[in-house]
């Protein structure tokens, strides 16, 4: 028998997540059916998605959603060999069985030397974000200009290097002086602090004065409504994530957008990137190649022991991870 470590939704969350709210459980598992397979989770992933999923579709006690690169220690699964890596949605725990019906190989073509955690960031869920958000809803032209915001996380940091791959002119903002070196590292043509700058407006007018013509927002709130009236004309809006409403007690009452939207006669789209699940392989292999001939740099925030994923995970709220927040067993 096999104890597993689970963490569990203790009390909702009110504002930012505090490490009271979670709880740390044991679960003895029973031994595997036929057709089964038992899951050691190596590194685990704490995203963003789970603040507001948590709320909407968690009660207290339920184990934290997410996903993790897993090693399988026992198998009644012939489709599934002992010793091989995958990717499971188990949650936050160290332990799982599985059917096998909802895991994802790693690529065959998974080079030794690249850390398997990456298949939880740049060339996994992410990475297929920044993919599929870029090329199907910026749907990005060479010798364009992108802004995207929270640049140097697991998300932006693709976009930015995908629209540098693409021939664009990219404009990152991130929450430290670090992150901005970094932005620039990869190859960002303007970056900037948008928790120092004096103005915002300013700052994005400086980046780009001709405006932009797509913007990958993953933030929302405050930026995004400045960040729309610098817009060109018939520029496109994907609408990626808000994590800065996300930890809100009360719904922020921002500007309305119509009037830049109609003036500026605007695209604005949000989108999940599991609609395009069934070309996750298509990404995979892309994002995998362009890491593999280093065009795609890629940074992890790594916290060390299944007992911190809490504190990786309010952690990363607060911005304090460069690249993608990743808890290492
Ligand atoms: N639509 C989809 O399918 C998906 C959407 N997403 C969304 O993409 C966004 C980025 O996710 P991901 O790359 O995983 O996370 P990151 O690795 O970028 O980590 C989150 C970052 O958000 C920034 N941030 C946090 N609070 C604020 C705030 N109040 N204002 C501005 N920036 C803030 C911080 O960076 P900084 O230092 O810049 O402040 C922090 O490091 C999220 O909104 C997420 O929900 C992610 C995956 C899929
Ligand atoms: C509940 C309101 C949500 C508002 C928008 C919030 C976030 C956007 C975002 O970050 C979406 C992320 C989607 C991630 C999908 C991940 C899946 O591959 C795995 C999900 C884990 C699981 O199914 O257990």
């Amino acid at each position: 028998m096999v104890t597993a470590k689970a963490w569990v939704l203790k009390k909702h969350f009110e504002g930012f997540p505090k490490t009271s709210d979670f709880d740390l459980k044991k679960i003895e598992l029973p031994n595997l059916k036929d057709g089964e397979l038992l899951l050691e989770s190596v590194f685990l992933s704490v995203d963003p998605y789970m603040r507001p999923y948590s709320q909407r579709d968690m009660k207290e006690g339920d184990i934290m959603i997410g996903t993790q690169v897993a090693r399988i220690i026992e198998s009644k699964n012939p489709a599934f060999t002992v010793g091989a890596f995958v990717v499971a949605r188990s949650g936050w725990r160290t332990h799982a069985i599985s059917d096998g019906k909802d895991l994802q190989r790693l690529p065959s073509s998974w080079p030794e030397s690249l850390p398997k955690s990456l298949a939880l960031g740049t060339v996994g869920m992410p990475g297929l974000t920044a993919y599929f958000g870029l090329l199907e809803v910026c749907k990005v032209k060479p010798g364009e200009t992108v802004l995207v915001n929270a640049a140097a996380g697991a998300v932006g940091s693709v976009v930015g290097q995908l629209a540098k791959i693409g021939g664009c002119k990219v404009v990152g903002s991130a929450g430290s002086d670090d992150k901005v070196a970094y932005l620039k590292k990869i190859g960002f043509d303007e970056a900037f602090n948008y928790k120092t700058v004096t103005s915002l407006d300013e700052a994005l007018r400086k980046a780009s004065p001709d405006g932009y013509d797509c913007f990958f927002d993953n933030v929302g709130g405050e930026f995004a409504s400045i960040a729309i009236n610098q817009m060109k004309k018939y520029g496109r809006i994907a609408v990626c994530g808000a994590i800065s409403q996300y930890n809100d007690s009360m719904p922020q009452k921002g500007p309305y957008v119509q009037v830049p939207m109609i003036f500026k006669e605007l695209q604005m789209e949000g989108f999940i990137v599991t609609r395009w699940n069934n070309r996750w392989e298509e990404g995979l292999k892309a994002l995998l190649k362009w890491v593999v001939e280093g065009k795609v740099k890629y940074h992890e925030q790594v916290t060390e022991g299944f007992e911190n994923m809490p504190t990786a995970f309010i952690g990363m709220l607060k911005g304090e991870n460069l690249g993608k927040a990743i808890v290492k067993v």
